[in-house]
């Protein structure tokens, strides 16, 4: 089981606290959403929780099986889904799963047919990923997420630029396939994160 702690979190950049004092706990399947108003510091939060970005303040700490996990081993567990990480666009959609479960692996209750029925981008294998529309960019972003063995996903605004269809597919995803992860959600839309147990407001922790 994974953990991750934060206490007394801050993050200031220049004079500027994004936020401050926070506290953050997430174990065993939970599901927490990051909420706040354009710039309140999502996307900060979320760098700072998978450790691409360091905090100014506060400790973080994370643990398998309740043994820690060095923050530098941390991308080992965990996969982001964010609109400012772009896919290699020059890759086919081959070519893309290929590499990414080089690194990370696939869901053992799912084969690499099946992945391509589940993202509906089975006529497209063999497509430079330049060529997707925003919305099957989107769909593999977040497949890779639900599918890849990594305990923790962090998704930055998940249903950007998927259509009503689109946000009904990732609300099954996180249903079918998100009970057993720890799941991070950075929105404002409560359609993408109305399930979680737990609603973290940045605007409460400005000082
Ligand atoms: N590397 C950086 N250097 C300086 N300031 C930064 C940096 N990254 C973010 N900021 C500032 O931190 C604040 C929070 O930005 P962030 O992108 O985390 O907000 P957000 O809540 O995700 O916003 P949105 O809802 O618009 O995506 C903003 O004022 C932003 O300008």
């Amino acid at each position: 089981m994974l953990t991750v702690n934060l206490d007394l979190g801050g993050k200031r950049f220049q004079r500027e606290w994004i936020f401050r004092h926070l506290p953050f706990r997430l174990g065993s399947g939970g599901k927490i959403a990051i909420t706040g108003g354009n710039g309140s510091g999502k996307s900060t939060l979320l760098k700072c929780l998978s450790a691409q970005m360091p905090l100014t303040e506060g400790t973080l700490h994370f643990s398998w099986n309740e043994k820690p996990i060095p923050a530098e081993e941390i991308y080992q567990y965990l996969v982001v889904s964010a609109p400012y990480l772009e896919l290699p666009e020059e890759f086919t959609l081959r070519e893309f799963l290929r590499f990414h479960f080089s690194f990370k692996k696939l869901d053992p209750a799912i084969g690499a047919n099946e992945l391509v029925q589940l993202l509906y981008l089975e006529n497209t294998v063999d497509k430079p990923i330049s060529l997707f529309s925003s919305g099957m960019k989107q769909r593999l972003k977040l497949g890779i997420c639900f599918f890849s063995q990594a305990p923790l996903v962090l998704l930055d605004e998940p249903t950007s630029n998927l259509d009503a269809k689109g946000i009904e597919w990732y609300r099954n995803l996180v249903s079918d396939y998100g009970n057993n992860k720890c799941l991070v959600v950075a929105s404002n839309d409560s359609r993408e994160y109305d399930f979680c147990e737990q609603i973290l407001c940045l605007e409460d922790y400005k000082r």
